[in-house]
Order: C-alpha cells, then sequence, then structure tokens
C-alpha cells in the first residue's frame, strides 16, 4: 500500500472500460447565489459501505448549512481500486455493487464513482482532480438561478481516523497533502478512539481549510466489525441498508475473506476484545 506521490495537477485521466461519470443527482443550479457551490467525496474502502459511512454526508450537510457559506450540490462515494490491496477487501464490482444500492435506496442526493474502482490504485489527490475535471470542465460546473455560472469546489469527506493517517510518515506525500489540504479542503468527522487533535496537529498551515465535525450521536460501526460478525454467522441488520445485507446474503459474501494477514488478525483482536468489553455480540 504504498501510496507517497508527487504534487502536480492532473489533467488527463485514463479511463476504465465503459466507464461514464455518474451525475443523475448533481443539483446543476445552485439555490443561494451568495454560497460557493461544494461537492462532497468520500474515498474508502466500502467493504462492505455501512449506515456510518451514509451518515458522514448527512452529518457534514447539516454543518454546512449552519456553519459555512457553502452550498452542497452533490454527494460522491468513490470505492477504492482492488489494487490497493488493503485486507478485507472484497472485489470492486461487489463493493461498487453494494454502495450503489445503498446509495439509491436510501438517499436522494449520493451518487457512485467507480473511476477509481475499475482499475490501478489512484491516489487520493489524483481521484479529487478527476472529479474536478469531470464537473468542471466536462460538465461546465453549475449556474445561479439568474444563469452565471459558478466552478464547483470538491472537498474530501473523510473520518478522523483516515486524517490521522495524514501524520504518518510515507502515507501521503507533502505535495499530496498541499494539493488536497490546500486546493481542496475537507471535512472531517469525529471517529471513536482516534481523536481529533491528534488528527490535525500536524495540519495546523491548512486548518482554515480544515472543518471538524463532532459526532454529536456517537457510532463507531465499522466495515471490519461487519466482516467479523458475518464471518461468525452473527447478524448485521441495522447496521447496514437492507438492501446490502440482502445483496451480501445472496452472494454468500464474507462468509471466509481468506487468509488473515497478521495486520489484520491484530485488528480483528482489538475489534473483538471491544466487542465483548461492550458485550455487543
Ligand atoms: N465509525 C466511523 N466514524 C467516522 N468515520 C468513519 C467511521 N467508519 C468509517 N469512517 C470513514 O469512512 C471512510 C471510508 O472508510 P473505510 O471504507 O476504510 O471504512 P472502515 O469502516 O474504516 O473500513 P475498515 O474497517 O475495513 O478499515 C474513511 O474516511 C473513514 O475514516
Ligand atoms: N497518498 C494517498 O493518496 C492515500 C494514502 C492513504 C490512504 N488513501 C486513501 O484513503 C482511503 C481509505 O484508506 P483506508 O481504508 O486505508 O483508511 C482510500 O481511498 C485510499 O486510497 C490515500
Amino acid at each position: 500500500m504504498s501510496t507517497a506521490g508527487s504534487a502536480r495537477k492532473t489533467t488527463s485521466f485514463n479511463n476504465p472500460p465503459n466507464y461514464s461519470f455518474v451525475h443523475h443527482r448533481l443539483r446543476r443550479t445552485l439555490r443561494d447565489a451568495k454560497k460557493q457551490p461544494i461537492v462532497l467525496v468520500a474515498c474508502g474502502s466500502f467493504s462492505p459501505v455501512t449506515y456510518l459511512h451514509l451518515r458522514m454526508f448527512e452529518m457534514a450537510k447539516d454543518f454546512v448549512r449552519q456553519n459555512t457559506d457553502f452550498e452542497i450540490v452533490g454527494g460522491y462515494l468513490s470505492p477504492v481500486s482492488d489494487m490497493y490491496k488493503k485486507p478485507g477487501l472484497l472485489n470492486a464490482h461487489h463493493r461498487v455493487a453494494m454502495c450503489t444500492l445503498a446509495a439509491e435506496q436510501t438517499s436522494s442526493w449520493l451518487m457512485i464513482d467507480s473511476w477509481e474502482a475499475f482499475q490501478n490504485y489512484q491516489r487520493t489527490a489524483v481521484v479529487l482532480d478527476h472529479f474536478d475535471y469531470e464537473i468542471n470542465t466536462v460538465l461546465g460546473g453549475v449556474q445561479t438561478e439568474d444563469g452565471e455560472h459558478r466552478n464547483v469546489r470538491v472537498m474530501l469527506l473523510a473520518g478522523s481516523d483516515l486524517i490521522s493517517t495524514m501524520s504518518e510518515p510515507g502515507v501521503w506525500s507533502t505535495g499530496d497533502l498541499d494539493h488536497i489540504l490546500g486546493q481542496y479542503g475537507t471535512f472531517i468527522i469525529e471517529r471513536a478512539g482516534s481523536g481529533m487533535d491528534q488528527a490535525t496537529d500536524n495540519l495546523a498551515r491548512w486548518k482554515n481549510n480544515i472543518y471538524l465535525i463532532p459526532q454529536l450521536i456517537q457510532n463507531d460501526v465499522s466495515s471490519t466489525k461487519v466482516r467479523l460478525f458475518l464471518k461468525r454467522g452473527l447478524s448485521v441488520r441495522y447496521l447496514l441498508p437492507m438492501a446490502v445485507v440482502d445483496y451480501i446474503e445472496e452472494n454468500g459474501l464474507y462468509l471466509d475473506d481468506g487468509p488473515s494477514s497478521e495486520k489484520e488478525k491484530g485488528k480483528e483482536k482489538e475489534q473483538e476484545a471491544g466487542s465483548s468489553k461492550k458485550t455487543v455480540s
């Protein structure tokens, strides 16, 4: 999972076969001309997608409305490529299908972009450039009600655990951080066990583009816990949208996700210890 890379803005993109950018729920007219239009992009494994992943967008929507001069015109989940090789990562076709079911059946504004899923691993900076290109260059951005053109700002939506990795050596290049946090910006959802301060201490130089969102109702569901439950034959209903639970059952997914790596075994043990302490199983 070596992901460090260069900082230059990517302007030409190789699309996977038969790819087209989904934008049926992208709102093309700004309601308030004084606001800056933004699109939220959540990058991750989504193996499988959970209600928490979906709720991140709702938390961000409330935060944006109450605290900023932005107007959200769309939201995307962007499942990572199989080449990311993270333990527990199911085939991209299944992950994209589950995310699509979840978005279509539970939301009126979320969409799935399969661009990074169906090709070689792409760094997050490049993924955000791809969204910027599709929305602003190809589609031409959005308009105010008076017909004035506006560019849409792409912004990363992530949990505080992901942002913590931005301070770990060798995971993100400084150039990419400058690109993501300097040019685009991010909304960070507080995640149990991964402090917000710890997540952002080393990112102070970009603090004007980093918006911290506390979880007022704590939810520490993770895909790892869901996979663990499925492996043990435990119910995951009400942790994920019903259509996703049905899809998992119909396709017999996560019953055995192959020989776990030492890292995954450690993570499972931690989650098991957490589960038994909290007697959730
Ligand atoms: N409980 C949570 N609270 C806040 N953010 C979360 C939570 N679960 C996932 N996220 C965020 O969702 C995004 C997608 O993450 P990812 O698909 O890796 O989910 P995950 O549940 O952490 O997966 P895994 O358990 O396989 O590591 C990341 O930005 C991650 O920080
Ligand atoms: N340098 C990078 O661009 C970089 C580094 C680490 C994770 N990521 C992204 O973060 C997302 C989530 O990763 P994890 O599931 O490993 O937390 C993935 O979409 C991955 O591509 C990007």
